[in-house]
């Protein structure tokens, strides 16, 4: 259920929506500070919805004086039956005009407010910190840039009018029956309004179990999804009539669901049938005596009929209004919530790489312990001591959930240490500007993602105001160019979902062609656990040692082929360090990790 929200607490029920409260009122109206930039377009809206609304029910009026004028009766200003009829177009000229205004306008309004809270959401969520996302389901974030939205849109374009046009008719509806015929009116509010209401109320419930019927039937069609994926294991264990009998179960349930909605929904068309135009043939009725009593005339109760009509429309859109403003309030509240998170500390202005400070590249760790914010109680890192100087090249090893990717997520402060500090150039990263910390450090990643787009595009990532030669020459390093101009399209090929699918290999050459345009002072290498090709391999292998030259290099390494060139091994386990040294240094210590580690890949291998 994507709707549902981490805007939940108590107040909002399941579907999303919020309870109507004067509170939760004024906070949705803050979302109209969106509105504030078109605030003419949207008077002028508002304008044009008065008068539409107006005018609409003025068409009853001239109705009845229709009818009247026509059996003799007619004591208005349009005697003509003609005249009237005419005035009668005129009405629907101008309603059909300023509905076409009012619609105009509240678009111009909606769509630029809405695109504002799409694009203020949009730059909110990638400036949130990593935090964040872990604590959330992806789709339970893009449904607050669709679906939230959508809620609110609608509120703008449709369901404020709505609201305004609905009140509208039944305030002035009311008003002008009572001037019309008191007695009349007074029967009619007695029972018609009070018939509309019951059939809200008839019509939530059946909308409720139809939506439990569906779920009924969405658990059925799990059961099929599930067998049929796992079909193998069904059939190994002989399970077929288990199934079937699972199944049917299940179907049993939504046809009893479907049942018993199905009373509900025989009786409300039953009650809508005798119910609603019992009451409208009440009104008809008690207005006919009236008209033969001489205190109404024929017209007049035609249009109080119409405005019956319009009356209980609106008192039944209203109950169904109010439902929407409930699931737009909630979505206002999910929406400013977000756009109230605290971001990242970023340089948001889009630095140029050239103009942001270069660090040495000089790293220190000290007594750093951390913990996940989404698991406080388990401790990943504890007490981790180390250095590296400018130029260096060390290599991180360990067994797998170790903590050395979470290391590196410490360095580039996805998160922030728990104890301990980790100082660049001897400043605490916690004091260094972010976008200066992060320009300085590039990263190859294990698996590298491409955005869908060129090669070229996918290469510029790592700098995007480099030209072509410098895109050419980072490919060429990069070892990337020779299979780049085997594709026809060469650098303007594009990758990524629709594009062509690039090998492993080739992808991790992309990336280390990125980074050999950012030009990092410190570089991250996280190796690719699957292994390439011996072919593929010694490219990558020849392209890393190219762009390691002249950098603090920090290798997350897990085939320890690659890692006899660096100067020191640090060996995490259980999130310490528990060895460090050269290769020759820790193979010679035959009871260490590292030597273990050595003899099992050789094993693998
Ligand atoms: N985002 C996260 N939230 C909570 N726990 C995490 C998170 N990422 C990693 N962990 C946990 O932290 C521990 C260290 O993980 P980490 O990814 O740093 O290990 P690693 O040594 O890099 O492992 P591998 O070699 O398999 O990549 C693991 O126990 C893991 O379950």
């Amino acid at each position: 259920m994507a709707r549902r929200g981490f805007g939940q607490n108590g107040e909002q029920d399941k579907e999303g929506r919020k309870k109507i409260s004067k509170e939760s009122f004024r906070r949705g109206l803050r979302i109209f500070s969106y509105v504030l930039p078109y605030k003419f377009k949207f008077i002028v809206g508002l304008g044009f919805l008065v008068l539409s609304s107006l005018t609409f029910m003025v068409f009853p009026l001239f109705t009845g004086k229709l009818v009247d004028s026509s059996t003799g009766n007619a004591d208005w200003f349009l005697k003509d039956i003609n005249m009237i009829a005419l005035g009668l177009f005129g009405i629907i000229l101008l309603q059909g005009i300023f509905s076409f205004f009012r619609v105009y306008f509240f678009a111009q309004v909606s769509e630029n407010a809405v695109a504002d809270i799409r694009r203020d959401l949009y730059s909110k969520f990638v400036q949130l910190p990593i935090s964040f996302f872990e604590k959330r389901r992806v789709g339970e974030i893009t449904s607050r840039i669709t679906t939230d939205v959508g809620q609110v849109q609608d509120a703008f374009s449709i369901t404020l009018a709505e609201l305004f046009r609905q009140t509208t008719t039944l305030i002035v509806g009311i008003g002008i029956i009572m001037w019309t015929s008191i007695k009349l009116s007074l029967f009619m509010l007695a029972t018609f309004p009070v018939l509309v209401g019951l059939a809200l109320v008839f019509g939530r419930r059946i909308k409720t179990l139809s939506k439990k019927t569906q779920d009924e039937l969405a658990n059925t069609n799990v059961i099929v999804e599930e067998t049929l994926q796992a079909i193998n294991t069904v059939k190994a264990f002989t399970n077929e009539m288990f199934e079937v009998g699972r199944y049917k179960a299940s179907l049993g349930r939504a046809v009893r669901t479907a049942l018993s909605a199905s009373y509900y929904r025989g009786a409300f068309i039953t009650f809508i049938i005798v119910g609603l135009f019992g009451g409208i043939i009440l009104v008809i009725w008690y207005g006919a005596t009236l008209v033969q009593n001489g205190d109404l005339t024929i017209g007049e109760l035609i249009s109080f009929i119409i405005y019956t009509v319009f009356i209980g429309a609106s008192v039944g859109g209203l109950g169904e209004l109010y439902g929407k403003v409930q699931a737009s309030l909630g979505a206002t509240e999910r929406i400013l919530e977000i756009l109230g998170e605290q971001e990242e500390p970023t340089d948001n202005r889009l630095p140029e790489l050239r103009d942001i400070l270069r660090v040495k590249g000089d790293i220190a760790y000290r007594q750093v312990a951390f913990s996940y914010p989404t698991r406080p109680d388990i401790q990943v890192l504890r007490d981790i001591n180390f250095g590296i100087r400018s130029g260096e090249k060390i290599a991180l090893v360990g067994p797998s959930g170790a903590g050395k990717s979470t290391i590196i997520q410490l360095l580039m402060r996805f998160y922030d240490v728990s104890a301990g500090s980790i100082s660049v150039d001897g400043q605490d990263i916690r004091e260094m500007d972010l976008t200066t910390l992060r320009a300085n450090i590039g990263i190859v990643p294990q698996e590298v993602l491409l955005f869908g787009g060129s090669i070229r595009e996918n290469i510029a990532y790592g700098r995007p105001e480099a030209t072509e030669e410098e895109i050419i020459a980072a490919a060429q390093k990069a070892n990337a160019y020779q299979f780049i101009q085997s594709f026809p399209e060469g650098l303007e090929t594009l990758v990524g979902e629709r594009g062509i699918k690039l090998s492993g290999g080739q992808r991790q050459r992309i990336a280390i062609a990125r980074a050999i345009l950012k030009n990092p002072a410190i570089l991250v290498l996280d190796e690719a656990t699957s292994s390439l090709d011996s072919e593929s391999e010694h490219l990558v292998q020849q392209a890393m040692d190219e762009l390691m030259q002249n950098r603090t290099t920090i290798v997350i390494a897990h085939r320890l082929a690659t890692i006899r060139k660096v100067d020191r091994i640090l060996v995490i386990d259980g999130g310490e360090i528990v060895e460090a040294g050269s290769h020759e240094e820790l193979s010679m210590n035959e009871q260490g990790l590292y030597a273990n580690l050595l003899r099992l890949q050789f094993e693998l291998s």
